[in-house]
């Protein structure tokens, strides 16, 4: 990511060129680095400016004029970005984030000029034809940014499953330097040392490889030898270069999501947000929802659409939960889902071959009953809690949730359609409200608008089931205890601290997830679970923390059992520990030592 535009206090020559022009910096700043008569004269507070850019945003006539336009902010004012980022976070991170970056990549090598001036440089783009050239590319970075900030996080992609958009190769950049603003907004990890990476791997899109502008390589994608080969150079450079670094693996298509984190997750710190964060994100808001369901938890019937790396990725956090809560033994918790696939339920005697992340949950007691899709298997397995993870837009369509309403009737019915961006929803707030006679129990990937029942004033708010609730504070925990590796019990507590952060208002309304208003508070707390957890287990490699930790420890959990609580102690280190733009020119500009 691009580095702050700050001035060094060092006097610089008339002929040497300034860093910056920023419109508050003080007179003697402006003196002092031969910058007088450089910049318009007003010299002005913070206020003035948020004020102006945010004029701006919201003078953009659509959704992607203004993620260019806060893409070109970050690159030339990154202290201004973030703080308009923080004051309207609810307003702009579907703009930075889902759904608008979804559009955004796939205009990336149209707008791509656009995004930033010239000279700044927002990331990694490594072709397959460069990969033995891995530590080249990485001086080359290290040249480019300041001394001494060395990246610590890394989102990296290939492309090939960008949201449920599908295979967009290099344009999949969007998704690396998205995510990672949210590690910043969200969580505040310092945005000079977050490094978003595509792997530039080529497209099997066909639409690209015909597009004169698309900016990346004009070739069909790797077998798999060749993939992991390439990956494996890559992946070796990088935490060479940068020990310790913490790896985000996002949106390869599901096979390779597996794969690598199969091959990769004993071997360095490093986590698959599509899997491992989607089902930690999904398994807080489930216990929120079991809660109010009205039905006991080993009474549930969850029925997915969808066995992705997000689908199966989610159903294995709720076995987890399932197990270690519920005394439910692995068996009995298993067969309490049912998966539907392009190819109808997926049962072992179906016919075909299935994909190895699919076995497990492949049911064995159908019988000769096979349902072809979505309407036969909600009459068979007559479901209690519906997850779409599926990318098909309306796919919970009125008579799908006509029909969960009237098999639900003695509890509210669990609709979550996850997938992304909204055009791949699969269906929306307002319909899920309507067609449950406002029963329903609902959280979104995308955010939705709240919905007013009509001829009442109450409003209901939509929860957005999105892993940007947990991958953020991850990276934090992971920054700061520095654990050997994320294990699926820290990812457990992550889940359980997440649904511990609702507030007693969030649960009275049936909400499932805290506004988005309040992240950087619910990421600090669930940051500190994490720290605790990881101290717990032994993975935790920092001493500082692993003092703290020992000497105020949290009330009850074991590391077997993670219940995702901390300690205050924790808490208040945890949040000084964010990041968080400067507060006044002052701060940016100390005039005193020029
Ligand atoms: N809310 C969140 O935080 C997150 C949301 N997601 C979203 O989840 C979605 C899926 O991601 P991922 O699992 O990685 O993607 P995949 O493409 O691997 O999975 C899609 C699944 O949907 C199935 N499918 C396709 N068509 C149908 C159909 N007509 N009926 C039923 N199932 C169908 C596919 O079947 P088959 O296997 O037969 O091809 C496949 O199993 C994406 O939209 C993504 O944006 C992902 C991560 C986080
Ligand atoms: C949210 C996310 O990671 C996805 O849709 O892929
Ligand atoms: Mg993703």
């Amino acid at each position: 990511m691009v580095t702050a535009v700050k001035i060094t206090p060092t006097l610089a020559s008339p002929a040497s060129k300034p860093q910056s022009l920023d419109t508050a910096m003080p007179y003697e700043t402006r003196t002092a680095l031969h910058l007088k008569g450089l910049v318009p004269s007003a010299v002005e507070n913070f206020a003035a400016q948020d004020a102006r850019a945010y004029e701006q945003l919201k003078n953009k006539g659509s959704d992607l004029e203004k993620y260019i336009f806060l893409s070109w902010l970050r690159n030339t004012n990154l202290n201004l970005f973030y703080r308009l980022v923080l004051s309207h976070l609810k307003e702009i991170a579907p703009i930075i984030y889902t759904p608008t970056v979804g559009q955004a990549c796939q205009e990336f090598s149209h707008i791509y000029p656009f995004l930033a001036p010239p000279s700044a440089v927002d990331g990694l783009y490594i072709p397959l034809s460069e990969v033995d050239s891995i530590d080249e590319i990485i001086e080359n970075y290290r040249a480019s940014i300041p001394a001494g900030c060395v990246p610590e996080t890394t989102v990296i992609t290939d492309g090939s499953r960008i949201l449920g958009l599908g295979d967009l190769g290099m344009n999949g950049m969007g998704i690396p330097v998205g995510k990672l603003q949210l590690y910043v907004a969200a969580a505040g990890l310092d945005p000079t040392r977050c490094l978003p990476i595509v792997l530039d791997f080529g497209t099997d899109n066909a639409k690209y490889l015909e597009d004169p502008l698309y900016l990346g390589i004009r070739q069909k994608r790797p077998a798999d030898e060749e993939f992991y080969a390439a990956t494996e150079k890559v992946l070796n450079g990088l935490t060479a270069a940068f020990p310790g670094i913490f790896i985000q693996f996002e949106d390869f298509n599901t096979p390779h999501a597996f794969g690598l984190l199969e091959k990769w997750r004993h071997r360095t710190l490093c986590f698959n947000d599509d899997i491992q964060g989607t089902g930690s994100v999904i398994l807080a808001g489930f216990i929120s929802a079991i809660k109010l369901a009205g039905i006991p938890a080993q009474d549930q019937r969850i029925l997915f659409v969808g066995a992705g790396s997000a689908g199966v990725g989610v159903a294995k956090q709720l076995v987890d939960y399932l197990v270690i809560e519920h005394n439910i033994p692995e068996e009995q918790a298993k067969a309490m889902f049912w998966f539907v696939d392009s190819r109808g339920i997926i049962t072992a005697n179906r016919g075909d071959t299935l994909a190895d992340h699919k076995v497990y949950f492949a049911r064995e007691d159908n019988g000769s009953t096979q349902c072809k899709d979505l309407g036969e298997a909600l009459e068979y397995v007559k479901p209690t809690a519906l997850i779409g993870l599926s990318t098909i837009y309306k796919a919970f369509s009125e008579k799908i949730l006509t029909r969960m309403n009237e098999i639900n009737r003695q509890a509210r019915p669990i609709i979550f359609p996850l997938s992304n961006p909204q055009t791949k929803a699969e269906c929306t707030f307002e319909e899920a409200m309507r067609f449950t006679d406002n029963r329903v129990l609902f959280a979104s990937g995308t955010a939705f608008p709240s919905y007013t029942i009509p001829g009442t004033n109450d409003t209901r708010v939509p929860g957005q089931g999105n892993n940007m609730y947990v991958f953020p504070p991850i990276g934090l925990g992971a920054k700061l205890v520095r654990p050997t590796k994320i294990t699926d019990s820290m990812i457990f507590a992550v889940s359980k601290a997440l649904s511990n952060t609702l507030s007693d208002e969030e649960i009275a309304r049936g909400e499932l997830y805290p506004r988005i208003e309040r992240i950087r508070e619910t990421s600090a707390q669930v940051a500190a679970a994490f720290i605790h957890q990881a101290v717990r287990e032994g993975t935790a490699q920092d001493q500082h923390w692993i003092d703290l930790v020992q000497a105020n420890p949290a009330q009850s959990a074991t590391s077997e059992t993670p219940d995702g609580t901390y300690s205050q102690a924790i808490l208040d280190e945890v949040k000084s520990a964010m990041w968080t733009p400067a507060e006044s020119a002052q701060q940016l500009f100390p005039t005193t030592k020029l």
